[in-house]
């Protein structure tokens, strides 16, 4: 199992990290466009090999995309992060053109790859991969709604004062400040629904919480978070390259499901061996369904700046 992470920035070697930990892959090549930066990102890594206890080999390449040939899965963390006060939807001037060419140069050597994108306004440029490439729709994934999910689940835990492991509960729609719709109606606390322990108002605060959890790190580090989206992007990674047939909600082409049409945007889909297993289309109430609806119209007018 051969993965390829482009950026080897704060999102992208904490991805490899917790891939080389989880020690699933063969091998990972890191590939930034700064000059010996993923080698060194790279070499260090593998420093923490024997005390991490990992096989998983490890090199960096600097913008040399014959060393990714065949790759099973590419991840594109590539492109600037946001700082405090901006949206994400503000790098789109930059990161379009980044993704743009990154997906193409990959695909060039990877013909058969599935790719994972990282980079944001993450569901404009999972479209744009759409868009641009000839990659099949099940092998396009825009990662988003794994990390909010996950910080979905951090919110729930404090506010019920239990460990997380006791907590489930998904994020679906856009990956943005406005647009996240966490499913507070079907989050359970080991099976009973959250409603049982906290108020309708407590919830709220919660729902209110992890739709900024992006901007409320990016406030307190300067620039975006990397530990939980590394993790979240490894999660994913594994999913893919061990068959395990997990769910979880990711950046999508829909045709239809959920009444949705030309857009990627954030649905629960089932992951294995061949990308995108299934889309999970599930019944929501209808203060869930405009949600949805009023998340992909931001999500679209977003799209509509791309150039293609
Ligand atoms: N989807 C998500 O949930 C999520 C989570 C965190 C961050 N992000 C996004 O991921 C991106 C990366 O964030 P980061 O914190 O790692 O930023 P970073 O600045 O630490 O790293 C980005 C790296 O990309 C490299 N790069 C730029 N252009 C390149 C190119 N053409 N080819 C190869 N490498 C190139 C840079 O040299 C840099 O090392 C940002 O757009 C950020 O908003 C998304
Ligand atoms: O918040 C950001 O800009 C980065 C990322 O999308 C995140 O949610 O951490």
């Amino acid at each position: 199992m051969k993965v390829t992470v482009v950026g080897a920035g704060a999102v992208g070697a904490s991805c490899a990290e917790y891939i080389a930990i989880k020690n699933f892959a063969s091998e990972v090549v890191l590939l930034d466009i700064k000059e010996g930066y993923a080698e060194g990102k790279a070499m260090d890594l593998m420093q923490t090999a024997s005390l991490n206890g990992f096989d998983t080999k490890i090199t960096g390449v600097t913008n040399d995309y014959s060393k990714t040939a065949n790759s099973d899965i590419c991840v594109i963390t590539s492109g600037i992060p946001r700082k405090p006060g901006m949206t994400r939807e503000e790098l789109i001037g930059i990161n379009a053109g980044i993704v743009k060419n990154v997906s193409s140069s990959l695909i060039e050597h990877s013909p058969n790859t599935i790719m994972i994108v990282v980079s944001n306004p993450m569901d404009t440029m999972a479209y744009l991969v759409h868009k641009t490439t000839n990659l099949p729709k099940h092998k396009i994934i825009g990662m988003g709604g794994a990390l909010d999910s996950a910080r979905f689940k951090y919110r729930l835990a404090e506010a019920l004062g239990g460990p997380i492991s006791d907590v489930d509960g998904m994020v679906l729609g856009g990956h943005s400040d406005t647009g996240m719709i966490p499913l507070t109606r079907l989050a359970t606390r080991n099976g009973v629904p959250v409603s049982e322990f906290l108020s309708e108002e407590r919830l709220n605060t919660v729902k209110e919480d992890t739709k900024v959890g992006g901007a409320t790190l990016t406030k307190l580090l300067g620039t975006s978070a990397w530990y939980a989206p590394g993790a979240a992007v490894s999660g994913l990674v594994q999913a893919i390259a061990c068959d395990q047939k997990k769910m979880f909600p990711c950046s999508v082409l829909l045709e239809g499901e959920y009444g949705l049409n030309d857009i990627s945007f954030g649905v629960p889909v089932i992951l294995g061996k061949n990308g995108i297993e299934k889309i999970v289309d599930i019944e929501l109430n209808q203060a869930e369904k405009d949600n949805m609806v009023s998340s992909a119209e931001a999500v679209r007018k977003v799209n509509d700046l791309l150039e293609l």
